[in-house]
């Protein structure tokens, strides 16, 4: 690994946290317009939403590095169930109800790129399809090995997985496609897709969100201990280093030794 990756933790959610998670995301925006006019992000479900909203449809302090263009966003699923857009597990329609449908009806609505519902029970054909969803938008496989993301915005779970990577699973060896399916996932649903690590880890910034004490001992295991070491969080702090950021509260961080900032800035 190069330089480490960073880790935050804040005192208190909304009044720390949210503000810092905004700074951070619109300096990607705006390095992200400068690079080509469009901000691609990508995106998981549990509890990000609802941080990212806090963060995201807060009000603006007037200054230009402060706006959020939504017209000029593309947001994919960094993971996503294979279940219709409109059931209560899916994570489309967790971020609608988090976030996107509170976005005010006068600003241009970002584009979201969903999975296709035509064949759900068959998840490797709903990864290949969203993976061609990718094609299109960031040019022929042919002509890029992966797609670069500018910003990749991840959940860590109490198990040390992120996306649908799982601790031990064989996806974490693919090198090769974008878009994987899992159909045994230990979180149900069963039938997933998610990012491969590949992809995580070429993006130009990746920021996990991590809050409340639920998360303290895998916080402990990712940064302190060999235990850690295989854990998909802690591979894409091996591959993306200090392009990562971790958002952390105080009480996911407690007893965390690594060192940690509180500001972004
Ligand atoms: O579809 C999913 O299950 C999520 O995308 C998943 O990867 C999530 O990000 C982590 O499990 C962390 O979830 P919490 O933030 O709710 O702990």
């Amino acid at each position: 690994m190069g330089r480490p990756p960073n880790l935050y933790s804040f005192r208190d959610v909304d009044r720390d946290l949210a503000p810092n998670l905004r700074r951070y995301v619109l300096d990607q925006q705006n390095e992200a317009f400068k690079r080509h006019d469009v901000f691609r992000v990508a995106i998981s479900g549990g509890s990000l939403p609802k941080t990212l909203a806090k963060a995201l449809l807060a009000p603006p302090n007037g200054s230009d590095e402060d706006k959020v263009d939504f017209s000029k966003w593309e947001i994919f699923y960094a993971d996503e169930r294979c279940v219709p857009l409109d059931h209560e597990d899916s994570n489309h329609r967790l971020v609608q109800e988090e976030w996107l449908n509170k976005i005010p009806k006068d600003m241009v609505q970002p584009k979201v790129y969903t999975i296709s519902e035509a064949n759900l029970d068959d998840a490797q054909e709903t990864a290949d399809e969203y993976e061609q969803k990718l094609v299109a938008v960031f040019a022929a496989r042919d002509s890029v090995k992966l797609p670069l993301f500018d910003l990749i915005l991840l959940g860590c779970g109490p198990d040390g997985h992120t996306c649908s990577l799982f601790p031990d699973h064989p996806l974490l060896r693919e090198q090769d496609a974008w878009i994987l399916s899992i159909s045994d996932s230990p979180k149900p649903p069963a039938k997933r897709i998610t990012l491969s690590l590949p992809v995580v880890v070429a993006a130009a910034k990746v920021g996990f969100v991590a809050t409340g004490g639920g998360k303290k001992d895998v916080l402990k295991k990712i940064f302190e201990t060999e235990e850690g070491s295989k854990l998909p969080c802690v591979l894409v702090n091996e591959g993306a280093g200090e392009k990562v950021s971790w958002f952390c509260d105080q009480a996911a961080t407690e007893g965390v030794s690594f060192p940690k900032r509180s500001s972004v800035i």
